[in-house]
């Protein structure tokens, strides 16, 4: 099929329209990324024909792979031209008619309003080709595929469709012509693209050319000695991985190792964390090369999922190079490779915390999120990852101040043996929970966790350096000193029993009214030894999970059953005692229970599980009627 057919025509998705309309309209400040987007398309289209062609004989050809850049002055045209992998006809309408991803329209429209530097974000999103219209008022692809005899021309001037036919006599690759807008000469000018390509492109791993001149070294820095290495390597470096318009990385980490097996990794930790910006779930890998050679760009089994924000290469004389990604995940080397990063990686966070608390935090700010995944998943280096967690704590005056567990425990009487926390729905509601009256008076910290998923990975980790972890809104939570009683022996049992003051009989009564009254919506009513000032608080019984977990389990599935609270009653609050004084009088039964049933309901707000909000209004008035009635019996 070489014979010219007719340009097919096809329309651009609604959403690509208002696309091209943004990149060649509002996105002007910084027209030359285009060009690193090309560049970087090139690239992957080579990286692509170089994984094929060392498993598919048949590819293999002897043309050194490479990308070149002819600026025609005269015509105003500049080609950038790869012989890579190519595109066949269905492979042009898919890739170059559609959005790979569908936040990006939104996000471009927002960085179109503001006109700030997101835009150089642009290569992350899957729209790096359509960059070409803000140089471009026409844009010309010719490419042949490494699988099709025919090659074709994809032509649009950007407004609303493109066209499609056939082309003779085409070299395996793609050719993308920019027909350049007014006043953009300058992209034919050999000095200025030279600029452009050492500031974006150094790191491309294929010889750059303009005409035949090379202008990239492709140097690979990972094999390099760490001091012989500058800054701006690092960070060009960074950039070229990364690609997400931050200058320079958080940090990096270079490694080298030559026994027991031979490797050399750069990881760089980006400034910021796009899950946190709303951008979905971390999509890139690790480019993984044997030998210098790439095997994959974006090998997501290198590290484990919660280090998954990290960007870098890895390279091992020791790795196969044809192998497929299935098999490579069972090779010895990868997995043996895989262990001592995760704990290189672990051990540089340890070394910067110790070195810089503040600076640790900076990162867990942006990426304790995803790294907390790794309590769950990682057991091998769970002890580890504890160290490297960070809570709120009441020691702290807000969300924002963030304690290690080995601080806690610094901090703790020798005599504790617990570490607690309690959940909430933000640190000042936490801040005033009752269950915490006794924690403050005796000077016990308590981590505050306003995050539902801190509450999980607590949880899960269960243990700290011998310290039960439990949260106090839980029954058997024991303060410091009473653990020495949990011995299970009746003896101690019986002590414990004896230094608690007994209850009176007019408390007791009261206590069976209320219980009498929420039979159906409590476990029990006891009396409380955690409060101090406030009358009453719920808890959870025995080994249940905490409230907030349950609440947030019970979000997720409307079947999940909720654990009934056990409702703590303080003898010693000033409405309680006066209760006991009434108990006695058959006539105020009535009264107290309805107390009691509006404590209830004032604890379940302050837990936020409270559920009948029209029934807690209109006992509240009620009672204020009967107030009211009381200091005014006369209605006038
Ligand atoms: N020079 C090229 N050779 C072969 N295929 C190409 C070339 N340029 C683009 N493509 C194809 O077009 C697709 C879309 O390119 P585009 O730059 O818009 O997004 P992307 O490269 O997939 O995403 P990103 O820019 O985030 O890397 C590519 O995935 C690739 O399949």
């Amino acid at each position: 099929m070489n014979e010219k057919t007719a340009p097919e025509k096809f329309t651009f998705q609604a959403e690509i329209k208002k696309l091209l309309d943004l990149l060649s309209h509002s996105l002007y400040q910084n027209r030359e990324i285009a060009i690193r987007e090309l560049i970087s398309n090139a690239s992957d289209a080579l990286d692509k024909f170089r994984f094929i062609s060392l498993t598919d004989e048949s590819a293999k050809d002897d043309q050194p792979l490479e990308i070149r850049l002819e600026p025609d002055s005269e015509n105003r045209v500049l080609a950038i031209t790869d012989n890579g992998v190519g595109m066949t006809h269905d492979e042009l309408i898919e890739n170059i008619g559609t959005i790979a991803h569908s936040g990006s329209l939104d996000f471009l429209s927002k960085a179109a309003g503001d006109q700030k530097e997101e835009v150089s974000l642009i290569g992350k999103f899957g729209v790096g080709f359509y960059s070409a219209f803000m140089l471009a008022d026409k844009v010309e692809v010719l490419t042949r595929s490494y699988q099709d005899e025919t090659g074709y021309k994809w032509e649009s001037d950007g407004t609303g469709s493109f066209t499609i036919e056939s082309q003779a006599d085409l070299q395996r690759g793609t050719s993308i012509r920019l027909h350049l807008r007014k006043d953009l000469d300058e992209y034919t000018d050999d000095t200025r693209l030279k600029f452009i390509l050492k500031k974006y492109s150094t790191f491309v791993p294929y010889p750059i050319k303009i005409g035949e001149e090379l202008v990239n070294d492709q140097k690979p820095i990972w094999i390099e000695p760490k001091n012989q290495l500058t800054q701006e390597q690092y960070d060009g470096f960074y950039q070229y991985l990364a690609h997400n318009g931050e200058d320079s990385a958080r940090w990096h980490l270079h490694l080298s190792s030559d026994s027991p097996f031979q490797f050399h990794c750069i990881l760089y930790c980006p400034q910021n964390n796009m899950e946190l910006m709303g951008f979905g779930r971390t999509e890139h890998g690790i480019s993984l090369c044997a030998k210098r050679i790439l095997v994959q760009n974006d090998n997501r089994d290198l590290l484990p999922e919660y280090l998954r924000f990290l960007y870098g290469l890895v390279d091992s004389a020791d790795l196969p190079l044809n192998i497929s990604r299935e098999s490579l995940q069972d090779n010895t080397v990868f997995r043996k490779i895989k262990k001592v990063l995760t704990k290189r990686v672990l051990s540089h966070l340890a070394s910067i915390a110790k070195d810089d608390e503040e600076k640790y935090l900076e990162f867990y700010r942006q990426f304790g999120s995803v790294l907390r995944e790794g309590i769950g998943t990682d057991f091998e280096n769970r002890d580890a990852l504890a160290k490297l967690l960070r809570f709120p704590s009441s020691k702290g005056s807000s969300e924002s101040e963030l304690f290690s567990l080995e601080a806690y425990l610094e901090r703790a009487g020798e005599d504790q043996k617990q570490i607690y926390y309690l959940g909430g729905n933000d640190f000042n509601t936490i801040a005033r929970n009752p269950n915490l009256e006794i924690f403050r008076k005796k000077g016990i910290e308590v981590f505050y966790l306003e995050d539902p998923m801190d509450e999980i990975v607590l949880s899960n980790l269960a243990k700290f350096s011998d310290h039960d972890i439990v949260s106090i809104d839980s029954s058997d939570v024991k303060l410091p000193g009473e653990e020495k009683a949990d011995d299970d022996s009746e003896e101690s049992a019986e002590k414990k029993e004896e230094t608690k003051e007994p209850a009176t009989p007019e408390f007791e009564k009261v206590l069976s009214l209320f219980q009498e009254e929420l039979k159906e919506d409590v476990e029990s009513v006891t009396k409380s030894d955690r409060l101090t000032d406030s009358p009453c608080c719920l808890v959870m019984p025995e080994g249940a999970i905490s409230s907030q977990l349950q609440k947030v389990l019970s979000m997720g599935n409307k079947d999940f059953p909720t654990t009934k609270r056990i409702l703590e009653i303080n003898p010693d609050a000033e409405l309680i005692k006066r209760l006991c004084t009434l108990s006695s009088n058959n006539d105020q039964h009535a009264f107290i229970k309805q107390c009691g049933r509006q404590l209830f309901w004032n604890a379940s707000l302050m837990t936020g599980i409270a559920t009948s909000p029209e029934q807690i209004t209109e006992n509240i008035q009620s009672m204020m009627e009967e107030l009211a009635q009381k200091r005014s019996p006369i209605i006038t």
